[in-house]
Order: C-alpha cells, then structure tokens, then sequence
C-alpha cells in the first residue's frame, strides 16, 4: 500500500533495508510513495506497480514482476482493504484477493515448490471482534481474512511449506480509511450509523499507523510466530488473541 498503514509498513521495511514493491491501485499516491522512498533509501531499493488486487491476473503479474526484479520473494503483506457501498466489490478486495495473494505468495515462497520459504501477513481488523452495525461486510470480510489464514497456516505446518503465515488485527488507525466512515459513497445505507462508529471511535481511541508498522516487523522478524492473531489497541498495545484448543 501507498498511503495508510501500507505506506508505514514499507518505511519501517527498508529502514531494515529490505528491497520493497509496493503494490496499489492508485497511481498518484503510488508514484508519490515512490519518489519518496527514492530520496531517502536510492533508486534502486523499491519499485511501485499500479494494480487492482482484485484482477488476478494483473496480481499474478506483479508478483512475477516483483521476482524478476529482485530475484526471490520473502515476505508477503496483503493490506489493499475497503468499506464501500458496492459489498461485492468490498469481499473481492478485502477477502478474494487475500485468498489470491496467499497463493500467490505460496507459489513464490514454499518449499512444496521447491522455493526457499518465508513470511505471509495478512490484514485484518479489530472489527472481526467487535463488530459494528456501520460495516457488516467490511466485518465479515475480516472475520473470513482471520478463518482462512489460521487454516493455511496449519496447511503450511503439515505440509512443509516453510512459509509462516500470520493475521494483524489493527483498532482504529489514523488512514485515509478512517474517513470513509462519513461518505454516503463509501458505506452506503449504513452512513446513518457513522455516530455509532464515531462514538465507538472516541471511546477506543485512534492508532498511529507506525505502532502498526511495529507490530508487523515483529510478524516478520519473529520467526517463532505463525498462525497467530496479533491485535494492536490503544488500551494493551500490541498483543495476541488466545483461542481455546480444539477438543479431540
Ligand atoms: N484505518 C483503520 O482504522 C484500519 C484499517 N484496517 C485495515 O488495514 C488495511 C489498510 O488500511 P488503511 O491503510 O487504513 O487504508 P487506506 O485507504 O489508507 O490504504 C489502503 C490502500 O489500499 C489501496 N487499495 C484499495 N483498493 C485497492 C485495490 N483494489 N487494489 C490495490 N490497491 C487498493 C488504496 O489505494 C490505498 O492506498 C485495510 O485492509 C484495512 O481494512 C484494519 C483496522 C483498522
Ligand atoms: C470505514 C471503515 C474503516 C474501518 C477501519 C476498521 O477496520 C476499524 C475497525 C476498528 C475497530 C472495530 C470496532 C471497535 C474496536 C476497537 C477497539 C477495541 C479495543 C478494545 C480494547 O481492548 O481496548
């Protein structure tokens, strides 16, 4: 991502000096994203690719783009996410493209395909625990983005994929996102419910996109963490969600 948490992830990225593609949809914020990173990291250590998550094959390409530029792949972040009135438009975003760029990433990264292994976050919400009658498909959408991670992380622990594979559950963050909250464009019909939305906001709090930028390099660095659910509130910080065991 170019702006929001995506943009704070990418700083925190390469002041670890990681080579980064940064992948986003809008072309103005992307080609700005880009001349920043030029003056203070070089030219040479970032490329931005204009593309929709939700055109496979447009995904499919900037992930091959991204390996020939650098040579391999280590680390996945899938971010793009919307609340829009279109709730179609919002699951292929938030939802079908995660799926698409877990697999994409595995394709690039687990040793099933003889490739080196690696690391997959994936972006969810706080909204998949404590949901809000402003955003019942941007909630569902992260509730199936936390569902279908913690199950391919099993799947990668069985089958020897070597790829760790993680969910970040921001609260409110302080992003262009935020502001959709007041747009009848973006939230449709439920926009008659932002003051239940802004209240809960004022009451919680709002985060500084670096705080989750830290809680993704921990993701990323910490190589005993996979299948977790990591939540970040102003009330506990960073922390992980606990889930009961399965029973036998
Ligand atoms: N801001 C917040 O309060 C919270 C955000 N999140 C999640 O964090 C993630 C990032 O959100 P923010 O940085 O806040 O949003 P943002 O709107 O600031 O940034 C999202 C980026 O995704 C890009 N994008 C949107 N649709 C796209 C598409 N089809 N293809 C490619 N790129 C696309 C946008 O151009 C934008 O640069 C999202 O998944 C969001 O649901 C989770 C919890 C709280
Ligand atoms: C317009 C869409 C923007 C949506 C961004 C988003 O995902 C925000 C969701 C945030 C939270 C969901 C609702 C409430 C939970 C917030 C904080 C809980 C903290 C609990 C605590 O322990 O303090």
């Amino acid at each position: 991502g170019a702006q929001g948490i995506g943009r704070a992830v990418v700083q925190s990225l390469m002041q670890s000096r990681a080579q980064v593609a940064v992948v986003d949809l809008n072309r103005s914020c992307g080609d700005q994203c880009k001349s920043e990173l030029d003056s203070e990291f070089g030219a040479d250590c970032s490329i931005f690719l204009q593309c929709d998550v939700t055109d496979a094959d447009a995904l499919t390409a900037a992930f091959q783009t991204t390996v020939d530029r650098f040579g391999h792949l280590d680390i996945v972040i899938n971010n793009a996410g919307i609340n829009e009135k279109n709730w179609e438009k919002t699951i292929q975003v938030n939802l079908t493209s995660v799926i698409k760029g877990t697999y994409l990433g595995l394709e690039h990264m687990s040793k099933e395909y003889g490739k080196g292994g690696g690391s997959i976050i994936n972006v969810s919400s706080m909204a998949a625990f404590l949901h809000s009658p402003h955003q019942p498909v941007y909630t569902a959408t992260k509730h199936g983005v936390i569902g279908f991670s913690r199950a391919m992380a099993d799947a990668s622990s069985l089958g020897g994929y070597g790829v760790r594979i993680n969910v970040l559950c921001p609260a409110f963050v302080d992003t262009p996102l935020l502001l959709s909250v007041e747009h009848e464009d973006n939230m449709g019909k439920f926009v008659k419910f932002k003051d239940d939305f802004k209240k809960s906001m004022n009451h919680f709090g709002v985060l500084k996109p670096s705080l989750i930028a830290d809680g993704m390099m921990m993701l990323i660095t910490d190589d005993t963490i996979h299948g977790a659910v990591m939540k970040i509130t102003c009330s506990k910080g960073i922390h992980f969600h606990t889930y009961e065991p399965m029973s036998t």
